[in-house]
């Protein structure tokens, strides 16, 4: 493990750090903030996944969760969003390939080799978050395609997961222009596989054992095409879920966003990490 930097933030610890990842047969960089606080026990833990063409950096300058972080006593951990370098297949369109891993593990070529995201953040992570720095229960959260992969992890891995949100999710990979183009390249044309990637259709198949927050932007230019908010809100309706799902009016698809509604995500983990 390489500290690539590290500063104080609110009386706590912001990392970067480099690992190299068995997952991705790559080194991956994420950031960690650890707060000042020591609670009774491990510190409890928020990973936030980033968007496309996001890395590590994105949520960790922009998201501004620090603050609050530090004051619940939550560390907050930003993955970067696919394997990266040379030896890793890429595309040149930014929603396939690096920065673009849709949390998936692929199965078809080039992609198998290296691009296995849903391994890395669902088991990798959390057991070098556990064993490296003696951190606690984790809350999965992230934005647009990163809500996608917080939403389809945490209710496949509810044993790993113990709280759950996400910014401007997409809720139906399987039905959208971003999913479709990624799952036919990562995981061919078998819609049954790809369901086990669709937050709409894990949900009426497995839920989540909690209350799941969703904020989502009236202003946002993806809502209608790519991120279709109402289809989660149908399939919880349906699926008898327990989820606050918040339309925003007026905010867009930016950190702005993020920003603004972070505090409300955090103390909705807080809450549950106790
Ligand atoms: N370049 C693309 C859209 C890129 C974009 O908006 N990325 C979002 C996430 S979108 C869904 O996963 C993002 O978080 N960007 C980084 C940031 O710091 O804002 C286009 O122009 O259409």
């Amino acid at each position: 493990m390489e500290t690539l930097s590290e500063s104080l933030c609110f009386g706590g610890v912001q990392r970067v750090l480099r690992h190299a990842s068995a997952a991705t047969g790559t080194d991956m960089t994420f950031s960690l903030y650890t707060p000042p606080r020591a609670g009774a026990g491990p510190t409890p833990c928020v990973i936030f996944l980033a968007g496309l063409t996001c890395t590590h950096e994105n949520a960790t300058v922009k998201a501004g969760f620090q603050r609050v972080a530090a004051e619940l006593g939550l560390a907050v951990v930003c993955p970067d969003t696919s394997p990266r370098g040379e030896d890793a297949p890429d595309s040149p369109a930014y929603d396939l390939g690096q920065g673009a891993g849709f949390y998936v593990d692929a199965t078809q070529p080039p992609w198998d080799r290296n691009f296995r995201m849903f391994t890395y953040v669902a088991e990798e992570l959390p057991a070098l978050l556990r064993d490296s720095f003696g951190l606690g229960a984790l809350g999965l959260t992230g934005h647009s395609m990163g809500g996608h992969g917080a939403l389809t992890i945490a209710m496949r891995r509810p044993e790993t997961f113990e709280s759950l949100s996400a910014f401007a999710p997409i809720v139906s990979p399987m039905n959208c222009p971003w999913g479709r183009k990624a799952f036919s390249a990562y995981l061919g044309e078998d819609r049954a596989l790809w369901a086990r990637h669709d937050a709409c259709a894990l949900v009426r198949e497995l839920g989540w054992k909690g209350e799941i927050l969703v904020d989502q932007g009236t202003a946002d230019p993806f809502l209608e095409d790519q991120l279709k908010t109402a289809l989660f809100e149908q399939a919880c309706a349906e699926a008898g879920q327990r989820a606050r799902i918040r339309m925003q009016a007026g905010y867009d698809h930016s950190y702005f966003f993020i920003a603004t509604f972070i505090e409300d995500h955090l103390r909705h983990h807080a809450a549950a990490l106790r």
